[in-house]
């Protein structure tokens, strides 16, 4: 892809589109497919950075997995991988490295994880003080309570519930939840949240897919009040067979915003009601903005008059702590609203691919929006009329995407180091211009 895109500005934008898999749901099944007694036949994987970069890690483990056609891949589990020592590179998945921790932390094994230069700088502390109690043995190799780490054989082990902190990321959580199998062979596991859990609905479809895998997890709440989870003694995943990954919700709201604001109607396929990720949350955003929203099973369908047609989005003040990633998509589309908008409790944002509560306050700021920011809250006024601008995208695949939407706006706007996309979506840009007329 060239350094930069020039995108026309967007008059009108119809028509259907059949999502990408669900990053989340594809690296959770990878990982639960890897970890599985028996063969697990996963369609519908999504193919972007993300997901290589855990198919591979997973495969220098010594885990089989086969492609057999676009998205169609066989993987050959067991509790144990059969490589002990291995190199891995994840990139810049956060769901990756901190799901392969704390699993490769009881693997028996010696292993060494990094990833590119940002990754280096996303919090993994709370995870590995979880997991040391446990015996865990990880070493910190540059800063202290950030990757690269390495790992050995696990050693001695308390017989306590485990404690972890989730008010960074809740990716810690659903680490050590997917790891429970090793963790609980001869007694219950428990797993206490000390202080508040952010990013919810992703630990519901960690726990969904596990169960899916043959592992129930109970849900309750401890003596301090906060969220608990017991596996039972023995627990162990068992391939489902097949097993469909459904269409990307975040990767939808792209599609749902360009809907609202070009006017639509824009239907996508591959998430619906029945969709078991928290980011279908979305649609009813765009609802209470003023889009019209139809739904089904497995499609999501939205339409407007469009802002060609006097169209304004309402300005909306909410917490958006349970839609982290497709909140970005929000702050663009506040941009047109009739009034100013705040995104509340987002300083996870702080911490994720860039700092995305500043990158989206300084582009947000070259469209002509007056922009004010907080620890955790992003305000949007939204400017008369927007001006023409160069947006940097940070190495920030939902900067580029929810920026493009910016094209609405009805003036030419380019998007810097658009190939950011891969992370999540390789194909966006083409996907988008299938559905915009100049
Ligand atoms: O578990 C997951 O699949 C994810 C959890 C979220 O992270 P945090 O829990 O760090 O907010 C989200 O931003 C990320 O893209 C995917
Ligand atoms: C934050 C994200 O991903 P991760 O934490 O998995 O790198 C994202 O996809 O927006």
């Amino acid at each position: 892809m060239p350094p930069f895109l020039d995108l026309a500005p967007i008059r009108a934008a119809r028509g259907e589109l059949r999502l990408p898999g669900s990053k989340s749901v594809s690296i959770r099944a990878l990982m639960l497919a890897a970890l599985a007694d028996g063969e697990t036949q996963l369609s519908g994987l999504l193919d972007s950075d993300d997901t290589r970069v855990m198919r591979e890690a997973l495969k220098a483990c010594g885990v089989v997995i086969e492609e057999q056609g676009a998205g169609a891949w066989r993987v050959r589990g067991g509790l144990q991988f059969p490589k002990r020592e291995a190199e891995l590179f994840v990139g810049n998945s956060g769901l990756s490295i901190r799901t392969l921790v704390a699993v490769l932390a009881f693997m028996g094994g010696h292993y060494r994880l990094s990833g590119v230069p940002r990754m280096h700088q996303r919090p993994i502390g709370d995870l590995v003080d979880a997991l040391r109690p446990l015996g865990a043995q990880i070493h910190y190799l540059q800063q202290d309570g950030y990757p690269p780490l390495a790992i050995e054989p696990a050693q001695g082990r308390a017989d306590a519930p485990v404690r972890v902190r989730g008010d960074a990321s809740s990716q810690f959580l659903t680490g050590i939840l997917q790891s429970a199998p090793l963790l609980a062979r001869e007694r219950h596991l428990v797993i206490e949240v000390d202080g508040e859990l952010i990013s919810k609905p992703y630990i519901d479809l960690s726990v969904a897919l596990m169960q899916r895998f043959g592992v129930t997890v109970q849900r309750d709440v401890g003596a301090s009040g906060a969220p608990r989870f017991t596996v039972p003694a023995g627990a162990r995943y068992r391939a489902p067979g097949a097993f469909a990954v459904e269409g990307d919700a975040s990767s939808a709201s792209y599609f749902l915003a360009l809907g609202a604001l070009a006017g639509g109607p824009v239907r996508v396929f591959g998430m619906g009601r029945s969709s078991l990720q928290g980011d279908v949350r979305f649609a009813e955003v765009m609802a209470a903005m003023g889009a019209q929203l139809e739904q089904g099973d497995d499609w999501t369908e939205v339409r407007s008059p469009g802002l060609a047609n006097g169209f304004r989005p309402k300005a909306i003040d909410a917490d958006f702590n349970h839609i982290p990633d497709a909140a970005m998509t929000v702050a663009v589309v506040a941009l047109f609203a009739d009034g100013p908008s705040v995104l509340r409790n987002i300083g996870s944002w702080r911490v994720k691919e860039t700092d995305r509560i500043a990158a989206m306050a300084a582009e947000l700021t070259k469209l002509g929006a007056v922009v004010d920011t907080g620890p955790d809250f992003l305000r949007i006024e939204p400017p008369a009329s927007l001006r023409s601008a160069a947006i940097d995208t940070y190495d920030d695949h939902r900067m580029a995407m929810s920026f493009s939407l910016a094209a609405c706006g009805g003036m030419p706007l380019r998007i810097n180091e658009p190939a950011c996309v891969a992370k999540t979506f390789p194909d966006y840009f083409a996907q988008l211009a299938a559905l915009t007329e100049a």
